[in-house]
């Protein structure tokens, strides 16, 4: 079967800045599928956002190969979208003009159908009537919410998350988590997910990949069997917690100073 994303025996080094070199990953292989939800957990500082950008094109491995659809990453592409822990919206837009500023960034002027397509990721994020407000008068959730609508908006086959809800309240996150899951369903799409949660990745993924702490290297992938469509019931489900307790062992046996 074709992989989307092929991390080859990547490791990463980069030079700190008292010249010392930090090796943030070592020898990570990494094959997702397409449409597959697959989750990334481990001990701060074990390389996480490094995997995200080095799929993004941000940074070229400085030992293996990062494919995307079996091409080489050279550079950034289209075809991946990124949201980031903070919504990072221009405080001088409106919540619309903020979805389509990427293609206003890269092409000068926004088409009809990209404003027509933004007004309908707005509707699918639950923001209808948002469009026309600043970011400040909207919550922190409801940011985010516009920075997920933005990285659709040229509907790419990739998305990586890097810790999207951490900055939220507890009943938003889990509530953005079931939104996240509806989007997804109405629009498959192959998913990378940073999180130090272990819920939020058993809730969301169909993978979950613990790395070890750094250098990170990829210290065991998890298989989520839990049956979808997830909902409130899932959290409830024994295997969820059983899993939870499972992952919780293993994450802290990476990582000794928790055991
Ligand atoms: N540009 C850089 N220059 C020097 N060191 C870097 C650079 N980027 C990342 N690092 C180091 O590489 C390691 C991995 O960083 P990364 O941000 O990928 O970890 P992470 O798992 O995402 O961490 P966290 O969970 O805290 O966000 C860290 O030790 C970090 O200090």
């Amino acid at each position: 079967m074709q992989h989307v994303i092929d991390l080859n025996a990547v490791t990463q080094t980069f030079v700190s800045s008292d010249g010392s070199p930090v090796t943030a990953l070592q020898g990570v292989d990494l094959h997702l599928r397409r449409h597959e939800f697959v989750s990334l957990i481990g001990p701060s500082g074990c390389g996480k956002s490094t995997i995200l950008r080095l799929i993004a094109g941000l940074i070229k491995p400085s030992q293996g190969e990062v494919r995307i659809f079996d091409l080489p990453v050279t550079e950034p592409r289209d075809e991946i979208g990124m949201v980031f822990q903070k919504p990072t919206l221009l405080p001088w837009l409106s919540v619309l003009d903020n979805i389509t500023f990427p293609m206003r960034h890269k092409y000068g002027h926004v088409e009809m159908k990209e404003e027509a397509r933004a007004k309908q990721l707005l509707d699918m994020v639950g923001l209808k009537d948002f469009g026309h407000k600043q970011p400040h008068e909207l919550s922190g959730g409801m940011q985010q919410r516009v920075s997920i609508a933005r990285s659709l908006l040229h509907d790419p086959d990739i998305l990586l998350m890097d810790e999207p809800f951490s900055a939220l309240d507890a009943l938003t996150r889990d509530e953005m988590s079931f939104e996240l899951l509806r989007i997804w369903n109405e629009r498959p799409k192959t998913v990378v997910f940073v999180t130090h949660s272990i819920q939020e990745a058993l809730l969301l993924s169909d993978r979950i990949v613990v790395m070890s702490a750094r250098p990170g290297r990829v210290a065991d992938i998890i298989d989520v069997p839990l049956p979808r469509p997830r909902s409130l019931a899932t959290l409830a489900d024994p295997v969820f917690h059983e899993m939870a307790n499972e992952i919780r062992v293993k994450v802290f046996s990476k990582h000794p100073a928790h055991a």
